[in-house]
């Protein structure tokens, strides 16, 4: 009795144990209701975030050609072209007439350099420790000791000869003076315009964080106003944001972006850039190019590299040095890195809205012999303005 017992409660063990496991084999199966579905059933609103739409990716990038750099040496390194996708394109101010609008910004160099000198010289005879301040004031402005000898001397002779004791005259003379000293007469076209039907090729070189690549895409705006056709060369691979940031510059103005892969050859960018500007007729390609001021020898051989191949497909026209009006001294230090590295052939001054170092313009074109072309006068698209002699003095004793 006691074991047909024990066997009936074996049996009922086990049909109920076969009967959970069903039970939960079943649930899996159906699966477990969705969030959704226990809202429901619990009627509670639950925002649950949207399930991604599985399909291909569509990242805008186009294939271009593979290019063999075997020459030179360069790994070959696949590009693409970024064409612009934003369908609204801004129209850009034309260039003309910048610096006007802009000159208040020269405000910190006005009072320092401009005011400074006018009420030490408008005050009549003037005495030696009058002009020592006058050469304080100027060497402050980051004028450099040469141009400030320089003027001081001219000045000084003028005032003697002339006996000025009047602002106005004192104001007439100094404005003379220094225009002479920042060179009206410097050829500061940007040179944009290539041989033969090809592009112009303008290399943009400079340390990061100098303003580097916010000067390609405001010099891509300032082409644009000008209606010629623009190519962006994103060799700058060293940064994937910096690529970013120029694609997004020339989509506002409808101005496509050739790139390469991050840490890719730069020089390959530069010259499939130019290739493509070839093809398509375009009137100028701007290529951004890698600072890392890491070794001269590193820097040469990258810039030189770049220039070297790019000028395989055409000639470059121009190559633009950018220098941070802030940094003084050290901005000189680079010019001169910079300079026995490429042949810059024109200089962009940035940020030098709101620095009291305005005579940096003149102390960085008699450290490399070359002109300032374009300043950075704020951080708007368009803050960048071409730059002139006499209006830059104008500003500053206004
Ligand atoms: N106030 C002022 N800011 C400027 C001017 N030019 C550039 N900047 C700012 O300087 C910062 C650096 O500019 P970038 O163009 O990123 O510098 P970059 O040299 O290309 O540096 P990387 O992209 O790191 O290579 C940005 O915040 C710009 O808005 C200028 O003329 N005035």
């Amino acid at each position: 009795m006691t074991t047909e017992l024990l066997i009936i409660l074996l049996i009922a063990v086990v049909v109920v144990a076969g009967a959970g496991i069903g039970l939960l084999v079943s649930r899996k199966n159906r699966g477990l209701p969705s969030p959704r579905d226990l809202d429901q059933i619990t009627e509670r609103t639950i925002d649950h975030p949207e399930e991604p739409e599985p399909g291909p990716v569509d990242d805008g990038l186009l294939e271009d050609d593979f290019v063999e750099l075997d020459e030179t040496g360069a790994p070959a390194t696949e590009t693409t072209v970024d064409e612009p996708t934003a369908p609204a394109v801004e129209a850009p101010e034309p260039p003309q007439g910048r610096m006007m609008r802009l000159r208040a910004r020269l405000a910190r160099s006005q009072s320092s350099l401009g005011k400074g000198l006018l009420s030490l010289l408008g005050g009549g005879k003037l005495s030696d420790d009058d002009w020592e301040e006058i050469e304080d004031t100027l060497l402050a402005a980051d004028v450099g000791v040469g141009p400030t000898t320089e003027l001081v001397e001219n000045l000084r002779a003028r005032l003697s000869t002339e006996g000025v004791s009047d602002t106005d005259r004192a104001r007439t003379i100094l404005r003379e003076e220094l225009i002479g000293l920042v060179g009206p007469s410097l050829d500061r076209t940007l040179h944009s315009t290539g041989d033969d039907g090809a592009p112009g090729v303008v290399l943009v070189v400079g340390v990061n964080g100098t303003g580097k690549t916010t000067t390609v895409g405001r010099l891509a705006r300032v082409l644009v106003a000008e209606e010629k056709t623009v190519l962006l060369g994103a060799a700058d691979t060293f940064r994937a944001a910096a690529a970013d940031q120029l694609e997004t510059w020339g989509e506002r103005v409808g101005v496509p972006t050739v790139r390469g892969p991050e840490g890719g050859d730069p020089a390959s960018v530069g010259f499939d850039a130019v290739k493509r500007g070839i093809t398509e007729g375009t009137d100028v390609v701007l290529v951004d190019t890698a600072g890392r001021l890491h070794t001269k020898a590193g820097l040469m051989d990258e810039l030189g590299k770049v220039k070297r191949v790019v000028e395989k497909q055409a000639p470059v026209t121009e190559v633009l040095l950018v220098i941070d009006a802030t940094t003084g001294q050290n901005g000189l230090t680079q010019a001169r890195v910079f300079s026995e590295v490429v042949d810059v052939t024109g200089v962009v001054l940035t940020k030098l809205d709101g620095t009291a170092k305005g005579g940096i313009v003149v102390a960085v074109q008699r450290e490399l012999g070359v002109p300032v072309k374009f300043v950075g006068l704020g951080e708007g698209a368009d803050d960048l303005a071409p730059f002139d002699a006499e209006e830059f003095v104008d500003a500053l004793l206004a």
